[in-house]
């Protein structure tokens, strides 16, 4: 198997290690493979890919789309290095509210699946970062929804302190606010 999937402490949430082939040329590896993916647990149907590049200290984040344009993501670091995340907004979870991260990177090509009914944001960690990530829904700008970076409650431990956050993301509601606005994820 080309890939080694580990479940993380949100178990839904997986990090994918790929096996890469490397010699005096550079590397080979599979970045994707939808029946070894479904195998898995990884069952979209991936339609959309992104591409962003971020100098450090960005933060970009907290992400999700609303039913019925909510995204599951792959994503990666082709170049530099992010702290990824994810939190978990399914009301029905036992860890509602709860988050992961996870360290991707050009130099360890791990991938993070995020599944639909997350918030997913992340975190430059070195002088640029471009992240690349698979998404199973198309972008529907109407639907987009978001969760602030440092919501206390959620408590997400950054590595950086004061990241450099759009004007757009600096305004998202907490999530017990978004709650009492009635927002469903
Ligand atoms: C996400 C997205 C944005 N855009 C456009 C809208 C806008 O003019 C420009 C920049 O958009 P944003 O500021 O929303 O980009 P960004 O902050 O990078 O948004 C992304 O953040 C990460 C954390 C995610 O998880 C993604 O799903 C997405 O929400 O790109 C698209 O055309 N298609 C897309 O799929």
């Amino acid at each position: 198997m080309p890939f080694e999937f580990k479940r993380l402490e949100i178990p839904d949430v997986i990090l994918i290690k790929p096996k890469v082939f490397r010699d005096e040329r550079g590397f080979f590896m599979e970045t994707y493979k939808k029946l070894d993916f479904e195998r898995a647990g990884i069952k979209g149907e991936f339609v959309q890919d992104n591409h962003s590049k971020s100098n450090y200290g960005v933060l970009r984040g907290l992400h999700f789309q609303r039913e019925p344009y909510a995204q599951a993501k792959i994503v990666r670091a082709v170049r530099g290095v992010i702290y990824d995340v994810a939190v978990d907004l399914r009301r029905d979870s036992p860890t509602f509210g709860r988050w992961v991260g996870a360290i991707l990177s050009e130099h360890n090509k791990y991938q993070l699946y995020i599944p639909r009914g997350f918030a997913h944001g992340f975190l430059v960690l070195s002088d640029v970062a471009e992240v690349v990530y698979k998404v199973d829904n198309v972008y529907a700008p109407d639907y987009e929804g978001g969760i602030i970076w440092n919501d206390p409650e959620i408590g997400i431990d950054w590595p950086i302190d004061e990241p450099t956050v759009s004007e757009k993301d600096r305004k998202w509601p907490t999530l017990r606010e978004a709650i009492e606005k009635g927002w469903t994820f």
